[in-house]
């Protein structure tokens, strides 16, 4: 009989931005698989605690090594990927996870404003995608799991910014999985839906202390693992058969409403 294979103990994986929310809950996820992760985000103070609880607890198979690193700037991301070799030996895993937003009017966002979001979502993607696929491609391959949004995939007002760049990860990972696919290697992309994080408590002042459980489909916010678990999906060999593609995880909001107009933000 067939068994699915989601293995991916001993491997290498880098998530970017696991400091907290759908980040943290990835680099756990897949060091609990048995990845060896390393981690990063613009202050070692607030990823270092998420690899010593990592490295620290007993059923966890993983290590993780946690780095300062922006991912807006390539000098750092290209520190991040030479420490992940020195201290795995490769990687094979790649998830462009690091992103953000602020909610504004398109007339109201200024030249800078508009170049921070889309540095943020795009060319810190780029930049990681960039550095570490040249191992990937030098090795045996691997997989990459950039992070867009519904808001890359249809219009919101206040999301001019975030959604063309977010559009644009998109448009990036089916490019790349055209051209990488010779080297072995799948690119593919997940689209959430609203899920509860610091980050969403922060822009959109959303916080669910009480969280609907997973068994419940139906308007509801999503949990972060129902991110990390799809991402744990899309970098196993059973996913072996897809790349290019964007899976979104969004839950199911009333007949004829967009998530965000179920939670009364449109
Ligand atoms: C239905 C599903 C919806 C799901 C939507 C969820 C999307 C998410 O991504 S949620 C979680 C992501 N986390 C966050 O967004 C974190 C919260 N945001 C931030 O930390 C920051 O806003 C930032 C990271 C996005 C930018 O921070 P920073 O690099 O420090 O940039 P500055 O504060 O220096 O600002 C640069 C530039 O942008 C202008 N600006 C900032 N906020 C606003 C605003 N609310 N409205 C208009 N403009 C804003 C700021 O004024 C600066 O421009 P200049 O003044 O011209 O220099
Ligand atoms: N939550 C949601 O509803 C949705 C989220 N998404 C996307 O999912 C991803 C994660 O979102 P979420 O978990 O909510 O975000 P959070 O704001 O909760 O967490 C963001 C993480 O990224 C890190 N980070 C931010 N900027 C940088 C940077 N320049 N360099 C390195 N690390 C950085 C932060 O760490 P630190 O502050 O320590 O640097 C933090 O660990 C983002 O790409 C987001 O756009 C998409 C759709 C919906």
């Amino acid at each position: 009989m067939h068994e699915p294979d989601y293995d991916i103990a001993g491997e290498t994986a880098i998530v970017t931005g696991a400091s907290q929310g759908i980040g943290k809950s990835i680099a756990e996820t897949l060091a609990a698989s048995g990845a060896n992760v390393a981690i990063c985000s613009r202050s070692i103070d607030r990823v270092g605690p998420v690899a010593e609880d990592i490295n620290e607890a007993e059923d966890v198979p993983g290590e993780a090594l946690a780095v300062e690193c922006n991912v807006r700037e390539r000098e750092q991301v290209q520190s991040f990927v030479d420490e992940t070799v020195e201290a795995f030996g490769d990687i094979d895993v790649l998830v462009n996870n690091a992103g953000g937003e602020f909610v504004a009017n398109f007339e109201d966002i200024s030249e800078n404003g508009w170049k921070t979001i889309v540095d943020l979502n795009l060319h810190s993607t780029v930049h990681c995608t960039q550095l570490a696929g040249e191992v990937m491609r030098e090795g045996d391959g691997g997989s990459i799991v950039n992070l867009s949004s519904v808001n890359g995939q249809h219009a919101a007002p206040g999301e001019s910014h975030y959604g063309a760049s977010k559009a644009a990860v998109i448009r990036l990972t089916e490019t790349l999985a055209t051209e990488w696919a010779g080297d072995g290697i799948r690119v593919n992309c997940i689209a959430p839906g609203l899920i509860q994080t610091p980050g969403v408590a922060e822009t959109l002042g959303i916080q669910s202390e009480d969280m609907p459980s997973r068994e419940k489909t139906e308007r509801r916010i999503g949990h972060a693992e129902e991110i990390a678990d799809a991402v744990q999906f899309l970098v196993s060999p059973a996913a072996s058969f897809i790349t290019g593609e964007t899976l979104t995880a969004k839950g199911v909001p009333r007949a004829g409403n967009s998530m965000s107009q179920d939670l009364g933000l449109e």
